[in-house]
């Protein structure tokens, strides 16, 4: 059998090469072609890093070094409203640039953006894919900062987040990822809640406000926060306990539930162009939600199973 075979084809304006492991490159043929030749082989050396298909991808942006610059503009402990207020803004913003995100979670200074697992955007390229949603998250929230924080001019070092992509093969695993995210988010606000209120209240110094609360379980944190600062945890406000969920709502809620027909009363080609654009469209169309709601239980997605929906024309699985 014939192995590995380098070819180039030389067509009249194009050129055409097959000679990486990725998608054919077509170059316009110019006068620097022979350069080009010369130097060609070092796009050899790029990582072709498309994701799996059939995955949902995950992209999560977190803040660098945020504890500097939560110190640096002095925001509140535990929980600053308008520092959440600024990345919920700066999320909404990137939910409605990027109509295949399903949906995004946030808390504390990370926020996870879910691509639909039939996302075909940027060929499913994590680097593309983790570095747009990254910059274009970093540049609405320096963007918004002086609406929200005006008393704050916002100076270097400015506010930059890194981000990484992880795929999960199916909802179960996705739905247990998010869980995780929010899990993390109440055990969290619950230490940092109980711990602000015996320093800045209880007038205990941080270590010692820190090796009082070793060892102890939730109910012990309630306990300490009723009891002596007069605080049920449960009355703390939904974006602090919950943290920030932000998803495309339709109002029609058949248009995705994968029985989508045509004029004609046929069933849609699922992959068809016309019918792809036309989803597109619905897609942009949509209402972008913002909500402080438990994702944990069953309730919120059961109320809502096209944010999960499987694609036009598939049977739900899993
Ligand atoms: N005061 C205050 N701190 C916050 C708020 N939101 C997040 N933080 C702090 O931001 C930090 C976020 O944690 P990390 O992402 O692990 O830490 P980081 O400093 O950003 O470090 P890297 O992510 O590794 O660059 C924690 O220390 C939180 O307590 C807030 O509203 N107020
Ligand atoms: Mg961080
Ligand atoms: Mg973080």
């Amino acid at each position: 059998m014939c192995g590995r075979v380098n070819v180039v084809v030389l067509c009249r304006h194009l050129e055409i090469d097959f000679s990486t492991s990725q998608p054919p490159a077509i170059t316009a043929l110019h006068s620097t072609s022979m350069a080009n030749s010369e130097y060609g082989y070092v796009r050899n050396f790029e990582q072709w890093d498309a994701l799996p298909p059939s995955n949902w991808i995950v992209v999560r942006i977190d803040g660098r070094g945020f504890s500097k610059l939560c110190k640096k503009y002095d925001f509140e402990k535990p929980n600053d409203k308008r520092a959440l207020i600024l990345m919920n803004a700066a999320a909404i913003e990137v939910v409605r640039s990027l109509v295949d995100i399903v949906l995004a979670y946030g808390q504390s200074d990370e926020y996870s953006f879910v691509f639909h697992e039939s996302t075909t955007l940027f060929e499913r390229r994590a680097a593309k894919l983790a570095t747009t949603v990254a910059t274009a998250f970093t540049a609405e929230y320096c963007m918004q900062w002086s609406s929200v924080f005006p008393d704050k001019p916002l100076e270097r070092p400015f506010p930059t987040s890194d981000g990484r992509c992880v795929c999960y093969p199916k909802r179960k695993v996705l739905r247990d990822y998010l869980s995780w995210r929010q899990a993390d988010c109440h055990i969290n606000n619950l230490y940092n809640t109980t711990f602000w209120n015996m320093v800045l209240k209880g007038e205990m110094g941080n270590a010692e406000a820190e090796q009082a609360l070793k060892g102890t379980v939730a109910s012990d944190k309630n306990e300490i926060l009723f009891s002596r600062f007069g605080i049920n945890y449960n009355n703390e406000p939904l974006i602090y306990r919950k943290g920030t969920v932000i998803y495309r709502a339709y109002d029609d809620h058949n248009a995705h539930d994968g029985n989508a027909s045509t004029s004609d009363g046929k069933v849609a080609d699922p992959e068809s162009r016309t019918q792809m654009e036309k989803e597109r469209k619905k897609r942009m169309k949509a209402r972008v939600v913002l909500e402080h709601v438990d994702i944990i239980g069953d309730a919120f997605w059961d109320a809502r199973p096209y944010i999960l929906a499987a694609k036009r024309g598939e049977e739900m699985h899993e």
